[in-house]
């Protein structure tokens, strides 16, 4: 579980700060997405976390300690999968995972082969990272994050540069994790990440969070409640949800014809960003 309250940061050297005043809270088994443009203060926020980037004002607790409580076993009890993979190249994957694992103490370390089968490196667990694909290094990665199987996981755009069969796959095994009651943290610019895997989502723009919901409510209270029916012959209407089954009107318009869609009109995630923020999470 991780609560923050009041969390505010400015690097040194700067007058603005780059958080102010961040407040939200991710339980346990939950996933928790922060959505932002770039420079948006998502990184700030994660390093923070993360318990490298000290002098921030504000509470941040996790499992129910300050951060600064924390020593050094912090580290055994969390996993990240940065953006862009720090892989030593040379060595296997294999060997990366022992590398990595070597710097935690007294933890327990998932079954190699299966976490390789897991994202299908199988075959090339031997074989230097520097002849992987970059979804290759994404899928180690991945895997490495959980490697040490910690209760709270941070996920840096988990499915970027994946195809759409893998991309799909590491959503599933975070969706696995979220059902063993990890805590997990994602951050992205891609709203359909978003909508698929978190229970929550703050949007981040300038440093500061500009809403948080579900979502689901945020499509919901920002698009229209109505539904759109679309028939064969191309002609199409719009008819409001509320009491939609005694809508005469709607009736009559599907005896009309053979329909070919009816569709809700939720406003998708990016739109209700660029709503609340007035600004777009593409560059
Ligand atoms: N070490 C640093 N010193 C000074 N300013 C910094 C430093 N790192 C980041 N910043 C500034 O802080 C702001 C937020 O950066 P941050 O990397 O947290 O954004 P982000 O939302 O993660 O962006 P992206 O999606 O591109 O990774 C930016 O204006 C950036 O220039």
């Amino acid at each position: 579980m991780i609560n923050v309250d009041a969390l505010t940061y400015t690097y040194p050297g700067n007058t603005e700060p780059t958080l102010k005043g961040l407040q939200f809270s991710i339980p346990r088994g939950s996933i928790f997405g922060f959505l932002g443009p770039s420079g948006a203060g998502k990184s700030t926020a994660q390093r923070i976390l993360y318990k490298i980037l000290p002098g921030f004002s504000g509470e941040v607790n996790v499992n129910g300690k300050p951060l600064a409580d924390w020593g050094r076993e912090y580290f055994a009890g969390i996993g990240v999968g940065f953006e862009l993979p720090n892989h030593y190249l040379k060595l296997s994957g294999r060997e990366n995972l022992d590398l990595f694992a070597s710097m935690y103490e007294g933890v327990t370390i998932r079954d190699r082969d299966e976490l390789f089968a897991m994202v299908d490196l199988q075959d090339a667990a031997d074989k230097p990272v520097e002849t992987y694909s970059k979804g290759m290094k994404m899928r180690l990665n991945f895997i490495r994050a959980i490697q040490h199987d910690p209760d709270i996981l941070f996920f840096d755009e988990p499915t970027s540069g994946l195809d759409p069969i893998n991309a799909g796959k590491i959503n599933q095994h975070i969706l696995d994790l979220r059902a063993r009651g990890k805590t997990i943290f994602i951050t992205t610019h891609n709203m359909n990440t978003a909508d698929k895997l978190c229970d929550t989502v703050s949007f981040l723009a300038d440093g500061e969070i500009k809403a948080t919901d579900s979502p689901e409510n945020l499509r919901k209270n920002y698009g229209k409640e109505a539904v759109r029916v679309t028939l064969e012959s191309g002609e199409s209407r719009e008819f409001a949800l509320p009491q939609l089954g005694f809508n005469e009107q709607f009736s009559d318009f599907l005896k009309q014809g053979t329909v070919r869609n009816i569709a809700t009109l939720d406003a998708s995630l990016d739109e209700v960003f660029i709503a609340v923020t007035g600004k777009s999470l593409q560059p």
